[in-house]
């Protein structure tokens, strides 16, 4: 399943998160690679560590606990600390699938990437190029979102993103652990959760939004492992 979300940022958090990268370090992308990924990867990348890089991931880690449509459609269980990304000048990204399994930073622990987001932070108008093709059994869907616009995905989906051939392309992308491993399932669940906010709207009062939240909720213990 792919979901499109609008609005993760305000456009203060956007100048903000802007402003931190420009202070910051790139260095080549390749510094977060697996074997094959490098060999398809031409990007800059935030210098791992870098104190801007920390800030400006710890407000992407805010914006998405405050948004409820990345919580339905992701079921997050982790989530990788936010990495940012720059493509200018014809860099690009190859077709690849992100590794499986990633060590958390500083930690000796390990996250199961099966939700992978790109956070876009430049306008569509300021480059050409640079869309994110994400391939699934329907097809290629190209993106390319307003800045402080998500898409999510899963991570086993075949992707690329194409050469920026005017300006820079710059984005946050990071991966969730999900509390259900199985896209077909978390998009069962996001499609009763969607329909039970919808139908809390128009019928607030509705005694079948009492038993539709009973099966999410039991739908979600027995397929979630956390
Ligand atoms: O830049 C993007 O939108 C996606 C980056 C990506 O696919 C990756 O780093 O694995
Ligand atoms: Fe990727």
């Amino acid at each position: 399943m792919l979901v499109k979300i609008p609005d993760v940022l305000s456009a203060g958090q956007l100048a903000k998160i802007r402003a931190l990268l420009d202070a910051a370090e790139w260095v080549d992308g390749n510094v977060t690679s697996g074997a094959q990924a490098a060999r398809a990867k031409r990007n800059d990348q935030l210098a791992p560590g870098s104190p801007e890089g920390k800030q400006a991931g710890e407000m992407v880690l805010d914006a998405l606990q405050a948004n409820p449509t990345f919580i339905s459609a992701a079921l997050p269980h982790r989530v990788y600390p936010p990495l940012f990304n720059r493509y200018s000048g014809g860099q690009n990204f190859g077709n690849h699938v992100d590794n499986a399994i990633r060590p958390l930073p500083g930690s000796d622990q390990r996250i199961r990437t099966d939700v992978s987001t790109t956070l876009f932070l430049c306008e569509p108008d300021e480059y050409d190029g640079g869309e994110l093709i994400i391939d699934d059994t329907y097809g290629a869907h190209s993106v390319k979102l307003p800045a402080g616009h998500m898409v999510v995905y899963p991570s086993s989906s075949l992707h690329r993103v194409a050469p920026v051939t005017r300006g820079a392309r710059i984005a946050s992308f990071f991966w969730s652990q999900s509390m259900v491993r199985d896209d077909g399932e978390r998009t069962l669940l996001f499609e009763l959760d969607q329909s039970i906010q919808s139908l809390y709207r128009s019928q607030p009062e509705s005694p079948e939004i009492v038993r539709l939240t009973g099966v999410y909720h039991n739908l979600i213990r027995r397929w979630s492992q956390v």
